[in-house]
């Protein structure tokens, strides 16, 4: 069998006041389009932050493409675009074509030239996008979903084998969120790339999703998105902290 791209064993996480993570075990393997769903405060940001090693669980191992986070030195395979990307005020002086070049710099160094086809592999990563058209607009002019894709395109022009989001439809309006959520769906089948995000879209993002993982400090359900609805409602409650109803749509559960 293939080697997972990201294997957390029995990771729990304790903030000074808060226990934040219990005893979470969670297989990610290549292709697959993962959403952690849960309420606020229930560990989605920290358990984002355990696999990209900028925490060190409390008790527990992380394992990326096969290695302990700490001996996992690729980091250019793991593209990330935090909370708070998409925050760019108007005038800020840059263009979309040096945001997305800037995250070269993670597989290039600091000091280090940009290779000669960097205008072309730009292009190629706002095409992936969906905004070609932009890359001589200045960053700070772009909507909040538009500055969202092109962080996107900023993490995608290394090359990576996941992609890691953090609640990446804050800032995009409710006509576009479904939008966006397709273009996600062509980078994960078209372009190959494994996803794991974190959001509230539960309906909105079902659409798109291969698999589930339903967070409340602990993992109450992990599988095919498909498999949700035989949660039982003892199962629900436990995730969500409070009685949820069941609601048949279409082929989807919603809660
Ligand atoms: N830096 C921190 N120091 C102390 N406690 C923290 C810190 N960050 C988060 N916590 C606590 O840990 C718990 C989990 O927080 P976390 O941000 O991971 O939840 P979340 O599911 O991402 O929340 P939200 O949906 O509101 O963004 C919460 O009780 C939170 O108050």
């Amino acid at each position: 069998m293939a080697t997972p791209l990201i294997k957390l064993d029995n990771i729990s996480y304790q903030y000074e006041q808060t226990k934040a993570l219990t005893d979470i075990n969670l297989t990610i393997e290549e292709g697959d389009f993962l959403a952690i769903i849960g309420p606020n405060g229930s560990g989605k940001s920290t358990l984002l932050k355990i696999i990209l090693g900028l925490l060190k669980p409390t008790k527990g191992d992380v394992l990326l493409f096969g290695k302990p986070v700490n001996q996992f030195k690729e980091k250019e395979r793991i593209g990330y675009v935090s909370q708070k990307s998409n925050a760019f005020n108007t005038g800020f002086p840059a263009t979309v074509e040096e945001v997305v070049r800037s995250g070269l710099v993670k597989k290039i160094g600091l000091f280090h030239r940009y290779p000669k086809n960097v205008q072309k592999e730009v292009r190629q990563a706002l095409k992936s996008v969906g905004m070609e058209n932009f890359a001589n607009h200045n960053i700070g002019d772009l909507s909040g979903g538009q500055q969202q894709r092109v962080f996107i395109a900023r993490a995608l022009i290394s090359n990576p084998k996941v992609l890691i989001l953090d609640e990446p439809t804050v800032g995009v309006d409710s006509k576009n969120v479904r939008s966006f959520y397709l273009m996600l769906t062509h980078l994960n089948r078209e372009h190959k790339i494994t996803i794991v995000l974190v959001t509230h879209d539960v309906d909105a993002v079902s659409k798109s999703i291969s698999h589930v993982a339903c967070l409340n400090r602990t993992i109450h359900f992990h599988g095919f998105k498909n498999d949700m609805d035989t949660m039982s409602d003892e199962q629900l409650e436990a995730w969500y902290g409070h009685a949820v109803r069941k609601v048949e749509h279409r082929n989807e559960v919603q809660v």
